[in-house]
Protein backbone atom coordinates (compact mmCIF):
# COMPACT_ATOMS: atom_id res chain seq x y z
CA UNK A 1 0.00 0.00 0.00
CA UNK A 2 2.62 2.56 0.76
CA UNK A 3 5.96 2.92 -1.49
CA UNK A 4 9.11 0.99 0.42
CA UNK A 5 10.96 3.10 2.75
CA UNK A 6 8.24 5.44 3.59
CA UNK A 7 9.63 5.56 7.27
CA UNK A 8 13.52 5.24 6.23
CA UNK A 9 15.25 7.26 8.95
CA UNK A 10 12.38 8.15 10.90
CA UNK A 11 13.49 7.61 14.87
CA UNK A 12 10.28 6.41 16.64
CA UNK A 13 9.18 6.50 19.89
CA UNK A 14 6.07 4.44 20.82
CA UNK A 15 4.59 4.32 24.38
CA UNK A 16 3.14 1.19 25.21
CA UNK A 17 4.87 -0.17 22.21
CA UNK A 18 5.15 -3.36 23.96
CA UNK A 19 1.89 -4.57 23.19
CA UNK A 20 -1.80 -4.38 21.41
CA UNK A 21 -1.92 -1.30 19.04
CA UNK A 22 1.33 0.12 20.23
CA UNK A 23 3.04 -3.23 18.95
CA UNK A 24 1.13 -3.64 15.93
CA UNK A 25 2.03 0.35 14.90
CA UNK A 26 6.14 -0.96 16.11
CA UNK A 27 5.85 -3.79 13.55
CA UNK A 28 4.45 -1.64 10.56
CA UNK A 29 6.55 0.88 11.14
CA UNK A 30 9.74 -1.13 11.08
CA UNK A 31 8.02 -2.93 7.71
CA UNK A 32 8.57 0.75 6.52
CA UNK A 33 12.51 1.59 7.62
CA UNK A 34 12.02 3.14 10.71
CA UNK A 35 14.26 2.69 13.76
CA UNK A 36 12.15 2.45 16.89
CA UNK A 37 12.36 2.90 20.51
CA UNK A 38 9.74 1.29 22.43
CA UNK A 39 8.71 1.77 26.63
CA UNK A 40 6.33 0.70 28.89
CA UNK A 41 6.23 -0.77 32.47
CA UNK A 42 7.09 -4.22 31.71
CA UNK A 43 10.55 -5.25 30.45
CA UNK A 44 9.96 -8.57 29.45
CA UNK A 45 6.95 -7.43 27.46
CA UNK A 46 9.02 -5.08 25.13
CA UNK A 47 12.10 -7.65 24.84
CA UNK A 48 9.62 -10.44 23.89
CA UNK A 49 8.31 -7.59 21.16
CA UNK A 50 11.33 -6.19 20.34
CA UNK A 51 13.34 -9.48 20.06
CA UNK A 52 10.34 -10.64 17.12
CA UNK A 53 11.11 -7.62 15.41
CA UNK A 54 14.90 -7.79 15.31
CA UNK A 55 14.46 -11.18 14.28
CA UNK A 56 13.10 -9.14 10.93
CA UNK A 57 16.16 -7.18 10.71
CA UNK A 58 14.58 -3.99 12.94
CA UNK A 59 16.48 -1.53 14.81
CA UNK A 60 14.71 -1.75 18.23
CA UNK A 61 15.70 -0.25 21.54
CA UNK A 62 13.58 -1.02 24.41
CA UNK A 63 13.41 1.42 27.85
CA UNK A 64 11.55 0.78 30.54
CA UNK A 65 9.41 3.75 31.72
CA UNK A 66 6.58 4.54 33.73
CA UNK A 67 5.31 7.41 31.52
CA UNK A 68 3.18 8.73 34.72
CA UNK A 69 6.75 9.87 36.01
CA UNK A 70 8.20 13.06 35.08
CA UNK A 71 11.54 12.18 36.02
CA UNK A 72 11.50 8.91 34.19
CA UNK A 73 10.20 10.30 31.05
CA UNK A 74 13.27 13.03 30.97
CA UNK A 75 15.37 10.19 31.78
CA UNK A 76 14.34 8.22 28.98
CA UNK A 77 14.27 11.37 26.27
CA UNK A 78 17.88 11.92 27.28
CA UNK A 79 18.56 8.84 26.87
CA UNK A 80 16.96 8.84 23.39
CA UNK A 81 18.75 11.90 22.50
CA UNK A 82 22.54 10.54 23.60
CA UNK A 83 21.99 8.46 20.59
CA UNK A 84 20.02 10.68 17.96
CA UNK A 85 17.09 12.92 17.88
CA UNK A 86 13.18 11.28 18.02
CA UNK A 87 11.54 12.18 14.65
CA UNK A 88 8.35 10.77 15.46
CA UNK A 89 6.37 10.67 19.18
CA UNK A 90 3.63 8.61 19.50
CA UNK A 91 1.40 8.79 22.70
CA UNK A 92 -0.16 5.37 22.68
CA UNK A 93 0.10 4.17 26.34
CA UNK A 94 -2.98 4.57 28.60
CA UNK A 95 -5.21 2.91 31.15
CA UNK A 96 -8.89 2.58 31.49
CA UNK A 97 -11.39 0.68 33.32
CA UNK A 98 -15.28 1.03 33.14
CA UNK A 99 -17.08 1.86 37.05
CA UNK A 100 -19.82 4.23 37.82
CA UNK A 101 -18.03 7.40 38.55
CA UNK A 102 -19.84 8.65 41.46
CA UNK A 103 -18.30 5.56 42.79
CA UNK A 104 -14.55 6.39 41.53
CA UNK A 105 -11.65 7.00 44.74
CA UNK A 106 -9.56 10.08 43.58
CA UNK A 107 -6.41 7.00 43.65
CA UNK A 108 -9.37 5.40 40.83
CA UNK A 109 -9.61 8.41 38.89
CA UNK A 110 -5.78 9.53 38.85
CA UNK A 111 -4.95 5.45 37.65
CA UNK A 112 -6.40 6.41 34.59
CA UNK A 113 -5.47 10.28 34.32
CA UNK A 114 -1.63 9.92 35.01
CA UNK A 115 -0.94 7.64 32.25
CA UNK A 116 -3.13 8.45 29.52
CA UNK A 117 -3.37 12.73 30.33
CA UNK A 118 -0.22 13.70 32.18
CA UNK A 119 1.83 10.49 30.43
CA UNK A 120 1.23 12.24 26.86
CA UNK A 121 1.68 15.79 28.20
CA UNK A 122 5.12 14.75 29.74
CA UNK A 123 6.15 12.71 26.56
CA UNK A 124 5.29 15.56 24.09
CA UNK A 125 6.37 18.45 25.94
CA UNK A 126 9.97 16.53 26.47
CA UNK A 127 10.09 15.95 22.77
CA UNK A 128 9.17 19.22 21.37
CA UNK A 129 11.35 20.90 23.60
CA UNK A 130 14.26 19.51 22.42
CA UNK A 131 12.82 19.68 18.86
CA UNK A 132 12.71 23.29 19.05
CA UNK A 133 16.24 23.62 20.98
CA UNK A 134 17.79 21.56 18.22
CA UNK A 135 15.81 22.92 15.38
CA UNK A 136 14.48 19.55 14.20
CA UNK A 137 11.28 18.92 12.79
CA UNK A 138 8.97 16.53 14.55
CA UNK A 139 5.64 14.71 14.86
CA UNK A 140 3.66 13.61 17.77
CA UNK A 141 0.79 10.96 16.75
CA UNK A 142 -1.62 10.82 19.85
CA UNK A 143 -4.04 7.59 20.12
CA UNK A 144 -7.78 9.42 21.46
CA UNK A 145 -10.70 7.49 21.19
CA UNK A 146 -14.17 8.72 19.95
CA UNK A 147 -15.17 9.54 23.54
CA UNK A 148 -13.56 12.61 22.90
CA UNK A 149 -16.08 13.45 20.19
CA UNK A 150 -19.50 11.76 22.08
CA UNK A 151 -18.11 12.00 25.70
CA UNK A 152 -18.41 8.04 27.39
CA UNK A 153 -20.66 7.22 30.41
CA UNK A 154 -19.02 5.32 33.09
CA UNK A 155 -15.29 5.38 31.29
CA UNK A 156 -15.22 9.17 32.20
CA UNK A 157 -11.82 9.67 33.63
CA UNK A 158 -10.31 8.20 29.91
CA UNK A 159 -12.98 10.56 28.21
CA UNK A 160 -11.43 13.22 30.02
CA UNK A 161 -8.02 12.87 29.62
CA UNK A 162 -8.59 12.04 25.96
CA UNK A 163 -10.30 14.96 25.12
CA UNK A 164 -7.40 16.97 26.92
CA UNK A 165 -4.92 15.38 24.93
CA UNK A 166 -6.97 16.40 21.87
CA UNK A 167 -7.20 19.66 23.08
CA UNK A 168 -2.73 19.73 23.51
CA UNK A 169 -3.01 18.55 19.92
CA UNK A 170 -5.20 21.27 18.60
CA UNK A 171 -3.41 24.04 20.60
CA UNK A 172 -0.23 23.11 19.93
CA UNK A 173 -0.06 21.98 16.58
CA UNK A 174 -0.81 26.02 16.14
CA UNK A 175 2.13 27.07 18.39
CA UNK A 176 4.59 24.32 16.89
CA UNK A 177 3.54 24.98 13.19
CA UNK A 178 5.91 27.32 12.83
CA UNK A 179 8.86 25.36 14.58
CA UNK A 180 7.81 22.53 11.98
CA UNK A 181 6.33 20.16 14.52
CA UNK A 182 2.83 18.71 13.34
CA UNK A 183 0.25 16.96 15.92
CA UNK A 184 -2.16 14.47 14.65
CA UNK A 185 -4.20 12.12 16.43
CA UNK A 186 -6.25 9.12 15.77
CA UNK A 187 -9.66 8.02 17.17
CA UNK A 188 -10.06 4.18 16.56
CA UNK A 189 -13.05 2.66 17.67
CA UNK A 190 -13.00 -1.40 18.73
CA UNK A 191 -9.78 -2.90 17.86
CA UNK A 192 -9.34 -5.43 20.51
CA UNK A 193 -6.68 -6.00 22.29
CA UNK A 194 -6.25 -8.37 25.52
CA UNK A 195 -5.69 -5.14 27.68
CA UNK A 196 -8.94 -3.04 26.01
CA UNK A 197 -10.99 -6.28 26.35
CA UNK A 198 -9.64 -7.00 29.86
CA UNK A 199 -10.50 -3.16 31.20
CA UNK A 200 -13.89 -2.76 29.31
CA UNK A 201 -15.14 -6.07 28.09
CA UNK A 202 -16.04 -7.69 31.42
CA UNK A 203 -18.69 -10.73 31.83
CA UNK A 204 -22.19 -9.16 31.63
CA UNK A 205 -21.55 -6.67 28.88
CA UNK A 206 -23.40 -7.49 25.41
CA UNK A 207 -21.73 -9.83 23.51
CA UNK A 208 -19.97 -8.62 19.96
CA UNK A 209 -18.33 -5.45 19.67
CA UNK A 210 -19.00 -5.83 16.43
CA UNK A 211 -22.88 -6.14 16.98
CA UNK A 212 -22.63 -1.85 17.18
CA UNK A 213 -20.61 -0.96 13.90
CA UNK A 214 -22.24 0.32 10.79
CA UNK A 215 -19.70 -1.79 8.86
CA UNK A 216 -20.72 -4.92 10.70
CA UNK A 217 -16.62 -5.99 12.04
CA UNK A 218 -14.37 -4.25 14.69
CA UNK A 219 -11.15 -3.06 12.85
CA UNK A 220 -8.33 -4.62 12.48
CA UNK A 221 -4.80 -3.69 13.64
CA UNK A 222 -2.80 -3.50 10.38
CA UNK A 223 -5.86 -0.45 9.43
CA UNK A 224 -4.90 1.41 12.40
CA UNK A 225 -1.39 1.07 11.78
CA UNK A 226 -1.43 1.96 7.82
CA UNK A 227 -3.24 5.00 9.00
CA UNK A 228 -0.96 5.99 11.92
CA UNK A 229 2.14 5.66 9.00
CA UNK A 230 0.66 7.73 6.53
CA UNK A 231 0.08 10.56 9.29
CA UNK A 232 3.86 10.35 10.51
CA UNK A 233 4.76 10.32 6.88
CA UNK A 234 5.49 13.22 4.53
CA UNK A 235 2.91 12.00 2.65
CA UNK A 236 0.76 13.89 5.40
CA UNK A 237 3.22 17.06 5.33
CA UNK A 238 0.18 19.26 5.11
CA UNK A 239 -2.08 17.89 8.03
CA UNK A 240 -1.73 19.01 11.52
CA UNK A 241 -4.38 19.88 14.42
CA UNK A 242 -6.18 16.91 12.96
CA UNK A 243 -7.76 13.88 14.68
CA UNK A 244 -8.95 10.98 12.46
CA UNK A 245 -11.77 8.73 13.51
CA UNK A 246 -11.45 4.89 12.23
CA UNK A 247 -14.44 3.07 13.82
CA UNK A 248 -16.50 2.04 10.91
CA UNK A 249 -19.06 4.30 11.46
CA UNK A 250 -19.54 3.53 15.53
CA UNK A 251 -19.71 6.52 16.98
CA UNK A 252 -22.20 8.28 14.83
CA UNK A 253 -25.03 6.18 16.36
CA UNK A 254 -23.81 6.77 20.31
CA UNK A 255 -20.98 6.41 22.62
CA UNK A 256 -21.16 2.35 23.27
CA UNK A 257 -21.85 2.47 26.37
CA UNK A 258 -25.74 2.45 26.76
CA UNK A 259 -25.43 -0.97 27.45
CA UNK A 260 -24.36 0.05 30.76
CA UNK A 261 -27.06 2.13 31.84
CA UNK A 262 -28.99 -1.30 32.35
CA UNK A 263 -26.68 -2.82 34.73
CA UNK A 264 -27.81 -2.75 38.61
CA UNK A 265 -26.42 -1.37 41.59
CA UNK A 266 -25.81 -5.25 42.15
CA UNK A 267 -24.00 -5.89 38.87
CA UNK A 268 -21.32 -2.94 39.21
CA UNK A 269 -20.75 -3.94 43.07
CA UNK A 270 -20.33 -7.71 41.55
CA UNK A 271 -17.89 -6.47 38.84
CA UNK A 272 -15.68 -4.05 41.60
CA UNK A 273 -15.73 -7.19 43.75
CA UNK A 274 -14.64 -9.66 41.05
CA UNK A 275 -11.95 -7.17 39.97
CA UNK A 276 -10.71 -7.41 44.20
CA UNK A 277 -10.45 -11.16 43.72
CA UNK A 278 -8.41 -11.03 40.22
C1 LIG B 1 -14.44 1.75 22.14
C2 LIG B 1 -13.94 2.04 23.54
C3 LIG B 1 -12.73 2.92 23.51
C4 LIG B 1 -12.27 3.36 24.85
C5 LIG B 1 -11.03 4.22 24.76
C6 LIG B 1 -9.91 3.79 25.58
C7 LIG B 1 -9.48 2.51 25.51
C8 LIG B 1 -8.31 2.11 26.28
O1 LIG B 1 -7.65 2.88 26.92
S1 LIG B 1 -7.95 0.50 26.13
C9 LIG B 1 -6.45 0.31 27.04
C10 LIG B 1 -6.71 -0.43 28.27
N1 LIG B 1 -5.44 -0.79 28.83
C11 LIG B 1 -5.11 -0.52 30.07
O2 LIG B 1 -5.87 0.00 30.90
C12 LIG B 1 -3.71 -0.90 30.41
C13 LIG B 1 -3.16 -0.13 31.57
N2 LIG B 1 -3.90 -0.49 32.77
C14 LIG B 1 -3.41 -0.35 34.00
O3 LIG B 1 -2.33 0.13 34.21
C15 LIG B 1 -4.26 -0.86 35.10
O4 LIG B 1 -5.12 -1.86 34.68
C16 LIG B 1 -5.12 0.26 35.79
C17 LIG B 1 -4.25 1.43 36.22
C18 LIG B 1 -6.20 0.73 34.88
C19 LIG B 1 -5.73 -0.34 37.03
O5 LIG B 1 -4.70 -1.02 37.68
P1 LIG B 1 -4.88 -1.58 39.13
O6 LIG B 1 -3.60 -2.29 39.48
O7 LIG B 1 -6.17 -2.27 39.26
O8 LIG B 1 -4.90 -0.24 39.87
P2 LIG B 1 -4.57 0.06 41.30
O9 LIG B 1 -4.62 -1.18 42.14
O10 LIG B 1 -3.34 0.90 41.32
O11 LIG B 1 -5.85 0.90 41.69
C20 LIG B 1 -5.89 2.28 41.57
C21 LIG B 1 -7.26 2.72 42.03
O12 LIG B 1 -8.18 2.41 40.97
C22 LIG B 1 -9.27 1.62 41.49
N3 LIG B 1 -9.77 0.72 40.47
C23 LIG B 1 -9.06 -0.09 39.68
N4 LIG B 1 -9.87 -0.77 38.87
C24 LIG B 1 -11.14 -0.35 39.16
C25 LIG B 1 -12.43 -0.69 38.66
N5 LIG B 1 -12.59 -1.57 37.68
N6 LIG B 1 -13.49 -0.07 39.18
C26 LIG B 1 -13.37 0.85 40.15
N7 LIG B 1 -12.15 1.24 40.68
C27 LIG B 1 -11.08 0.61 40.19
C28 LIG B 1 -8.65 0.86 42.65
O13 LIG B 1 -9.63 0.41 43.54
C29 LIG B 1 -7.75 1.96 43.26
O14 LIG B 1 -8.48 2.86 44.00
P3 LIG B 1 -8.54 2.79 45.63
O15 LIG B 1 -9.29 1.52 45.94
O16 LIG B 1 -9.26 4.01 46.06
O17 LIG B 1 -7.12 2.74 46.11
N1 LIG C 1 -8.03 -1.28 21.62
C1 LIG C 1 -9.05 -0.47 21.41
O1 LIG C 1 -10.15 -0.88 21.00
C2 LIG C 1 -8.89 1.00 21.64
C3 LIG C 1 -7.71 1.53 22.08
N2 LIG C 1 -7.60 2.89 22.20
C4 LIG C 1 -6.32 3.47 22.60
O2 LIG C 1 -5.27 2.81 21.91
C5 LIG C 1 -4.10 2.81 22.73
C6 LIG C 1 -3.58 1.40 22.88
O3 LIG C 1 -4.60 0.59 23.45
P1 LIG C 1 -4.46 -0.99 23.57
O4 LIG C 1 -3.34 -1.45 22.72
O5 LIG C 1 -5.81 -1.55 23.39
O6 LIG C 1 -4.06 -1.10 25.12
P2 LIG C 1 -3.12 -2.15 25.87
O7 LIG C 1 -3.63 -2.20 27.27
O8 LIG C 1 -3.03 -3.41 25.09
O9 LIG C 1 -1.72 -1.44 25.82
C7 LIG C 1 -1.41 -0.37 26.62
C8 LIG C 1 0.10 -0.24 26.62
O10 LIG C 1 0.44 0.91 27.37
C9 LIG C 1 1.44 0.57 28.31
N3 LIG C 1 1.26 1.39 29.50
C10 LIG C 1 0.19 1.45 30.31
N4 LIG C 1 0.42 2.28 31.33
C11 LIG C 1 1.68 2.77 31.15
C12 LIG C 1 2.51 3.64 31.88
N5 LIG C 1 2.08 4.22 33.02
N6 LIG C 1 3.74 3.92 31.42
C13 LIG C 1 4.18 3.34 30.27
N7 LIG C 1 3.46 2.49 29.54
C14 LIG C 1 2.22 2.20 29.98
C15 LIG C 1 1.25 -0.90 28.59
O11 LIG C 1 2.46 -1.53 28.96
P3 LIG C 1 2.84 -1.79 30.50
O12 LIG C 1 1.61 -2.34 31.17
O13 LIG C 1 3.98 -2.75 30.42
O14 LIG C 1 3.27 -0.48 31.03
C16 LIG C 1 0.79 -1.42 27.24
O15 LIG C 1 1.89 -1.79 26.45
C17 LIG C 1 -4.51 3.45 24.05
O16 LIG C 1 -4.20 4.83 24.01
C18 LIG C 1 -6.01 3.27 24.07
O17 LIG C 1 -6.66 4.23 24.87
C19 LIG C 1 -8.62 3.74 21.94
C20 LIG C 1 -9.81 3.24 21.52
C21 LIG C 1 -10.06 1.85 21.35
Amino acid sequence: MFEAGLLANRRILITGGGSGLGAAMAARFAELGASLVLCGRRAEVLQETAEQLRSHGSQVDTIVCDVRDPQAVEAMLDEIWRVAPLDVLVNNAAATFIAQTERLSARAADAILAPTLHGAMYCTLGAGRRWIDGEHAGVVLSILSTSTITGRAFTVPSAMAKSAVLAMTKSLAVEWGPKQIRLVAIAPGAFPTAGATAQLRPDGRSADPADRVPLGRVGRHDELANLASFLISDQAGYITGEMVVQDGGTHLRGSGAEDLLRWSDQQWSAHRAGRAKS
